[in-house]
């Protein structure tokens, strides 16, 4: 459906992006900061020209500067959703719904009835009179989807759609899109920066860094498998590069881990924070990978605190409460650290079918 090679230079940044969506699929692109996520939206959109490369939906190129081929914004097969939605403040929700559809070319009538039938399927029927001033942030956000998906887009694109909402109204409205998704037959692609969201939303996750892809795959392969730091944070895991002989990894500096799974070669090491054990002094009859470290920090995590520790290497534990208090936890503090060796996991560095790596 989506098969496109986004290549967009801005400054001295570049953008080097292949990208393809099937129909009905849901693609999470994520990445930290700067790397890259709003010029591939934007891109898409037509907001910004390819540099290099193309982009073609439903077999017909929107962007090609090769072949001087550029479609603009405005008749390509693609309804946005933006972080803040961006509706029309003085039109009503039937009217910004509507908008799309009447520029498609349908009729005032039949445009306000694709637009009523919309507002009726995210639940927002009795609300079709209102200003966007008018709506709620998680009803602005449901009639921003109505709008954009009014206009049987080939290609949905999310934009932080749920980060404008508290805690409460994303997890309803977060469920609401899933349901919309599922019945959405286009391509969809979803940029965000939670996890969560892409978790719940995506079938297929992509993670660029500096421009380039740096990870991609199925939610399950990625989260179990990470191949960088923003990746093992992203998904909660303590990771290493290092080189295994057997079950000996050597990571930083040298710094040996003992592993149950055996591997030759460069390789990296993944662990959970709940695989982290703390003690106040060095365990006796300990697990061998033991060493002493000095606590960093400490947050909240679930019902759990999470501890960030620094030494020879740095990694993050996560604790009960209870144990904390037995521990008398305070930054600054000298803790012996514990992991056990059947709780890490250990694969090969030289990406395989995870794409760069
Ligand atoms: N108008 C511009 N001119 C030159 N460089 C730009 C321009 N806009 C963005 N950039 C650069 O392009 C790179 C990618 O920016 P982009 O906004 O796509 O990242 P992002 O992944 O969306 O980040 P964030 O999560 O912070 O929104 C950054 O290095 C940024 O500094």
């Amino acid at each position: 459906m989506l098969d496109a090679h986004l290549v967009v230079d801005r400054g001295t940044f570049r953008l080097d992006l292949p990208l393809t969506i099937r129909p009905g699929e849901v693609v999470a692109l994520l990445g930290p900061n700067g790397a890259g996520k709003t010029t591939a939206l934007r891109a898409l959109a037509g907001l910004l020209p390819l540099t290099d490369g193309h982009l073609n939906l439903t077999g017909r190129h929107l962007d090609h500067p090769g072949r001087r081929i550029w479609i603009p914004t405005e008749r390509r097969p693609i309804g946005v959703v933006f972080q803040d939605y961006l509706l029309f403040p003085h039109l009503t929700a039937l009217d910004n719904v509507a908008f799309g559809p009447r520029r498609q070319g349908l009729d005032r009538q039949r445009a306000r009835q694709r637009a009523a039938d919309w507002l009726a399927r995210v639940g927002l029927a009795e609300h079709a009179r209102r200003k966007p001033r008018q709506l709620s942030g998680g009803q602005a956000q449901r009639v921003a989807l109505a709008r954009a998906l009014a206009v049987e887009p080939a290609l949905l694109l999310l934009d932080e759609p749920l980060a404008a909402l508290d805690a409460r109204t994303r997890l309803d409205t977060r469920a609401q899109l899933q349901h919309h998704l599922a019945g959405h037959p286009g391509a969809t692609l979803l940029v965000t920066h939670d996890p969560v969201d892409a978790v719940v939303l995506a079938d297929r996750l992509v993670i660029i860094e500096g421009g380039q892809v740096v990870q991609e795959g199925d939610v399950t392969t990625v989260t179990a498998q990470p191949r960088t730091d923003y990746v093992a944070r992203l998904v909660g895991l303590n990771l290493y590069r290092g080189h295994a002989d057997g079950h000996l990894v050597l990571i930083t500096d040298g710094f040996p881990l003992v592993t149950n799974d055996r591997q030759d070669g460069d390789v990296f090491v993944a662990f959970a924070p709940s695989a982290v054990a703390l003690h106040p002094h060095r365990p006796e009859g300990s697990p061998r990978n033991t060493w002493p470290a000095t606590v960093v920090g400490v947050q909240r995590h679930g019902d759990n605190l999470r501890v960030q520790l620094d030494g020879r290497v740095t990694v993050a534990a996560d604790i009960t409460p209870a144990a904390a208090a037995h521990l008398r936890l305070a930054p600054g503090q000298t803790l012996w650290v514990a992991v056990k060796a059947a709780e890490t996991r250990v694969y090969p560095a030289a990406a395989a079918a995870t794409g760069a790596g």
